[in-house]
């Protein structure tokens, strides 16, 4: 499924592997294990490694995390241009499904998605970039999840897409009678409804 891949070694001596998702603007981070009798080591961030692997700087200001049950599921979220959101997305305790649903309006890939099981075991992360809206499932008893973001919370800005809008044609790997939403997420509109983001609108520059 997954294309683009690098292994990148930062100069101390640390790694973090990068993939391309057949969206290739969103990518699979996963960091490199040092396991010794006493447990393990990682390296869960490196600002240095992101940034050579993409060619320019994303500053996070933001860490955020949450708790839910088997079968909820939140999303789908965006925040709107100038407070457009990456996030970098992890697993603590438990296993979601995690999704990113393209947004651009003039991408070939608009409409389309990438999901990725990411879980407190295979330690992986997503980065989802501006431009998409992002959602997750909750595919375990219990999950905590915790994520970066580079631009703060702006409620006036908040955005979201109906997760089960049978245009995005997601599957969230959980059977229908278990789906758990906040109310404001079963309100948000269709995609053909929803505001997308401008082609005009540069997001990174
Ligand atoms: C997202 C957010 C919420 N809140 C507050 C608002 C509200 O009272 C409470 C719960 O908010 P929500 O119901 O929006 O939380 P939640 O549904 O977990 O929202 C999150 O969903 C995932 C999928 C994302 O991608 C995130 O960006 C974010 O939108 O927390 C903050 O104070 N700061 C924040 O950054």
């Amino acid at each position: 499924m997954l294309t683009g891949s690098i292994y990148f070694n930062v100069p101390q001596g640390t790694s973090m592997h990068f993939e391309r998702c057949p969206i290739p603007e969103v990518i699979l981070c996963t960091p490199k294990l040092h396991t010794d009798a006493r447990g393990y080591f990682m390296e869960s961030f490196r600002q240095d490694a992101l940034d050579a692997f993409l060619g320019f700087a994303i500053n996070f200001c933001q860490d955020n995390e949450s708790q839910s049950r088997y079968g909820v599921v939140r999303g789908l979220h965006y925040q709107q241009a100038p407070y457009a959101q990456t996030k970098l997305v992890r697993v603590l305790h438990g296993r979601i499904l995690d999704v990113a649903v393209d947004l651009r309006q003039e991408a070939s890939t608009f409409g389309q998605h990438v999901a990725v099981v990411l879980d407190a075991q295979n330690k992986q992360q997503l980065l989802i970039p501006k431009g998409f809206a992002h959602g997750f499932a909750v595919l375990s008893s219990t999950a905590v999840v915790a994520y970066k973001s580079d631009a703060y919370y702006a409620p006036k800005a908040e955005r979201g897409v109906y997760y089960g809008d049978t245009q995005l044609n997601i599957n969230w790997q959980l059977p229908v009678d278990t789906h758990q939403l906040s109310s404001k997420d079963q309100a948000w509109p269709s995609l053909a409804e929803a505001e997308v983001f401008d082609s005009n609108t540069s997001l990174y520059r």
